[in-house]
């Protein structure tokens, strides 16, 4: 079971100080790929992500049997900057949407076999424009966290948490600059497919949030002042299966940079991730650099809602299958080589 989620202090605590994967597993995981039926290392990445599975749910043959997606979604009072392709209404009318089982996440979580939640956070209080003052207070961000925190099934097996929120690329690409530096314009991308015109105003605009906001080194100050209720609650989540030793398949840009914002915190917060693709968004491929992850996939998805994450459990599950499934040469009387 979690603790309760009282303090922001108490979050850090539960990130610096979360149970590292199980040594054991990890050399019976690597043993047993050693003896499969097959050419060493024939099945390329699909090893080392059963592996890295393995080594999170203790055992050298783990199943995939109840993944969890969890959306969140929140407003962004930076919208009104005009840095989105679409009104902020759609926030909103896609939870409608979530709900009704008409998005694409919800047709790629069922192909998955994986319930899904949906957390809609104080829609009708957006964060603050950050370029006029911090995105939340303390206790917005607490409760964005808790939200999260509470939202992970301790029975899930692997969980993927996904996003909606008209202008959280912005939100998203401001992070990023706060975290890792460069120019704006090295994280800002078209989101939703703004003109070039918006482009240069929305790289202006997270320019102007990040000068503001320069005092913020902390990655929970980063994520209070630029980030928004979605993207904490997705860290909260996160770093409520980091506790809970749930193995997570990272989404894309937004998914990523709340991630981000927890590996500032503790180094080791995110070594229960995997990338599950790389994303258009121009600054992707960059984020998970920086994160040292390698993404499973890249389609050229740019949606979020944990789109890419749900289907790349397709493929760690196809990897834990061949892991825990096969037959080693001695139970199938192939000869070794
Ligand atoms: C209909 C629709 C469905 C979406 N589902 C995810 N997003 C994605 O687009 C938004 C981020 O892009 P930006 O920063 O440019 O607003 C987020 O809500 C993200 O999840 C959508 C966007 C739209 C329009
Ligand atoms: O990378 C993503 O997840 C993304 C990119 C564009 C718009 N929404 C999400």
């Amino acid at each position: 079971m979690l603790p309760d989620l009282l303090t922001l202090s108490s979050f850090r605590t539960a990130l610096t100080e979360a149970p590292a994967p199980d040594k054991t597993a990890r050399a019976a995981c690597e043993a047993r790929n050693g003896q499969l039926t097959k050419p060493p290392g024939a099945l390329g990445r699909l090893e080392d992500a059963a592996i890295w599975y393995g080594s999170w749910r203790g055992t050298d043959t783990p199943q995939i049997l109840a993944p969890q997606v969890i959306v969140f979604a929140g407003n962004h009072g930076v919208t009104r900057r005009g840095v989105s392709a679409f009104p902020a209404e759609v926030t909103g009318q896609m939870v409608a949407n979530f709900n009704a089982g008409g998005a694409a996440i919800n047709q790629l979580a069922k192909l998955a076999g994986a319930r899904m939640d949906v957390h809609a956070l104080e829609l009708d209080r957006p964060t603050a424009d950050f370029t006029a003052g911090p995105a939340m207070t303390e206790d917005d961000l607490l409760s964005a966290l808790r939200t999260g925190w509470g939202a992970v099934d301790p029975d899930a097996d692997v969980l993927v948490v996904g996003e909606m929120g008209i202008g959280n690329t912005t939100s998203a690409a401001a992070i990023c600059l706060a975290l890792f530096g460069g120019s704006a314009s090295d994280w800002t991308g078209r989101g939703t497919g703004v003109t070039d015109d918006a482009l240069m105003l929305k790289t202006q605009v997270v320019a102007e949030g990040v000068d503001r906001h320069a005092a913020a080194r902390d990655g929970l100050e980063i994520l209070r002042c630029l980030g928004g209720r979605e993207v904490a609650a997705m860290a909260g989540a996160i770093g409520a299966a980091r506790a809970l030793a749930i193995p997570v398949v990272l989404d894309g840009f937004i998914c990523c940079a709340a991630a981000a914002c927890l590996a500032a915190v503790s180094d080791g917060a995110l070594d229960h991730t995997i990338a599950g693709h790389q994303s258009a968004e121009g600054a992707h491929g960059a984020l998970l650099e920086k994160l040292g992850k390698t993404p499973l996939l890249s389609l050229g998805l740019r949606l979020g809602e944990g789109s890419g994450a749900a289907l790349a459990l397709q493929v760690l599950k196809g990897a834990v299958a061949c892991h825990s499934g096969m037959m080693t040469f001695a139970e199938a009387g192939v000869s070794a080589g």
